[in-house]
């Protein structure tokens, strides 16, 4: 289980100027310092998906950061299982499999040789490694280009290559950044059904995007962030309640907590 309660991060500001036009006129700046995640609170149970929807720069990146220990935040509590995330990083680092937008895979290494180091560093034995390679090989349908090079990759061989490490060390949860941003039809779909693998073996799973059909076909719970801010948290059925048109029941959610 998974809990995220009241969650806070701002930023310094280092040059406005160099601001997006967006983020100049965000109310969450304030002097100095941009708040981009104010308030956010969110549950996920064990072999649920949850999925983390809002707008360009509500704050997901940064929530995710946050769950994922790559980022400490300046008040809140994440706590997984029985393991408090904020002061236990450590710990908590080998329960989470973390796919983040941007992590670069080594381009001189070859697809299986990347997974691998991950292996290695999650104090995987060289005989577990290769096994669970195998295993993520076969889901992800990765077998005819997991010997070569990575630096030549396309997105959805990138993608999967970089989702495989993630989940290398079979972590007790997995949060995916917007996993199928910029995949294919086919890409996309493998990856979908990785995740609903993922909730059969009661994993639970974590996971942002922009793509409402994706939320109606996996998700349990729907957490929205609208700036910074928590503005619907429950179960689909809840979310659909609002609307049947998942766009328009996207659109009430926003601007709900904002004073
Ligand atoms: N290091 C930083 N310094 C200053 N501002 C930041 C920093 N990181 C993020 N921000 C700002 O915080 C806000 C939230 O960013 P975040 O990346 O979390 O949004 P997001 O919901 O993931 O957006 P998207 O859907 O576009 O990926 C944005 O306005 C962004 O410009």
């Amino acid at each position: 289980m998974i809990t995220i309660a009241q969650l806070a991060k701002k930023f310094k500001v280092e040059n406005p100027k160099k601001l997006s036009e967006q983020d100049k006129k965000d109310p969450r700046l304030e002097g100095r310092f941009f708040h981009s995640v104010k308030d956010v609170s969110l549950k996920c149970d064990k072999g649920q998906v949850l999925g983390l929807l809002g707008p360009n720069g509500a704050g997901k990146t940064t929530t995710l950061r946050m769950l994922s220990t790559a980022l400490k935040p300046d008040s809140g509590s994440i706590i997984i299982d029985d393991v408090d995330v904020v002061n236990q990083p450590i710990i908590a680092r080998k329960k989470i499999g973390f796919l983040s937008g941007s992590t670069g895979l080594y381009g001189r290494l070859t697809g299986r040789e990347n997974i691998q180091y991950f292996g290695r560093l999650n104090d995987m034995s060289e005989s577990a490694i290769n096994a669970r390679i195998d295993e993520i090989a076969d889901q992800l349908d990765m077998h005819t280009f997991l010997d070569r090079r990575s630096e030549n990759f396309s997105t959805g061989m990138k993608q999967k290559t970089s989702i495989a490490r993630a989940v290398v060390h079979s972590p007790d949860v997995v949060i995916l950044d917007e996993p199928t941003t910029g995949l294919d039809i086919m890409a996309a779909k493998t990856v979908i059904d990785f995740i609903r693998d993922l909730k059969t073996k009661g994993i639970p799973v974590i996971f942002s995007t922009h793509h409402l059909d994706e939320v109606t076909e996996l998700c349990d719970h729907i957490s929205v962030i609208d700036h910074g801010l928590t503005t619907f948290d429950g179960s689909l059925s809840e979310f659909t309640a609002l609307s049947p048109n998942l766009h328009e029941a996207f659109m009430l959610t926003l601007h709900r907590n904002q004073n």
